[in-house]
């Protein structure tokens, strides 16, 4: 059986240590890390995701904000808010919760986050600048770096002579997830929905990152024996089992499958969730560290 990679453990030693780094930087420097998450309209699964990040904002320690903003917002209004926010100096991290309401450009609404308070790692600039290795001054996105974290607790840091696969192309994860294995030294494929025989080249994998969004697609014999299985995905499916109009979380992989095959796997919920909030908060106090001109630690 394969070993479930506890997240949720990571995730709280992540937050441990987030908390001593923003009380140490305040006892140096007297500054206090300030995080504002934007939330437009009143999603339930959004309202969810947003209160758990600021709770956790304030376990660190942090100046938590939040605001929120109707449905029926202009795009403009959101500009202007994240405009404040960029002046506010004791504002370190910007973030505004996804999706956005379809009638606004989330594509740029989130350009005009100054990319140093840019802690979802989604401007052109960190883009760029993990792309190009420039990781010192960039913010690398929450669930990709959580999940690279949980790969280097459970194999290491090193790479090489190993076969990665993800499964997923978006700019939140897919894209994010490869370049970081690259630089990890791995031999990455990213695969996709056009993928002809996605099953044949997800059994190539040493490293097999599922992020497509699909509940269990990955199957247990897509799964190469002794892999290393790392679970993006969160859907929640009916559960009629558990009585009328119940629900569940379920990853993209069948998990009761595939860990009769892989050698590691994360589970959900549990997983890469929790190590994603952690992530978050690991990224504000990094910004908190660069706007004192002090050197953050490494997570
Ligand atoms: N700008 C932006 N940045 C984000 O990082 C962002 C976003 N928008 N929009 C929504 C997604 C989703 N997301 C999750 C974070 C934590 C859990 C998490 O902790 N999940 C728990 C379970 C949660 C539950 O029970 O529903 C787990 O997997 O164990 C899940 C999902 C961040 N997102």
């Amino acid at each position: 059986m394969a070993e479930r990679i506890d997240g949720k453990a990571v995730a709280a030693e992540v937050i441990e240590r987030v908390k001593r780094a923003a009380d140490a930087l305040r006892e140096k420097t007297g500054t206090k890390t300030g995080l504002a998450v934007v939330i437009v309209g009143d999603d339930p699964a959004s309202q969810v995701y947003v209160a758990s990040k600021g709770r956790m904002a304030k376990e660190c320690g942090f100046h938590s904000v939040e605001h929120r903003l109707p449905e029926d917002a202009s795009g403009d209004e959101l500009i202007d808010l994240v405009g404040r926010l960029n002046d506010d100096p004791s504002i370190h991290g910007i973030l505004v919760q996804l999706p956005l309401p379809a009638h606004m450009d989330a594509g740029r609404v989130i350009q005009t986050i100054s990319p140093e308070k840019d802690v979802d790692g989604f401007h052109f600039i960190n883009v760029g600048k993990l792309g190009t290795g420039e990781r010192e001054t960039a913010f690398v996105p929450c669930t990709p770096a959580g999940s690279m974290l949980l790969i280097e607790r459970t194999i290491g840091k090193e790479l090489s002579g190993k076969t990665a696969v993800v499964v997923g192309r978006s700019n939140i994860v897919g894209k994010p997830m490869a370049n970081l294995l690259l630089a990890a030294n791995a031999t990455v494929t990213i695969a996709h929905s056009r993928t002809p025989d996605l099953a044949a080249v997800c059994r190539t994998a040493d490293v097999l990152v599922a992020a497509v969004g699909r509940p269990e697609m990955v199957r247990g014999d897509w799964i190469k024996p002794g892999a290393v299985v790392i679970d993006v995905g969160i859907n929640r499916i009916d559960a009629p089992e558990r009585g009328e109009g119940k629900t569940r979380l379920v990853g993209d992989v069948a998990y009761g499958e595939a860990e009769k095959v892989a050698s590691a796997i994360t589970p959900v919920p549990g997983g890469v969730g929790p190590m994603t909030i952690a992530m978050l908060m690991a990224n504000a106090v990094t910004s908190a560290y660069r706007a004192a001109g002090e050197q953050p630690p490494s997570f």
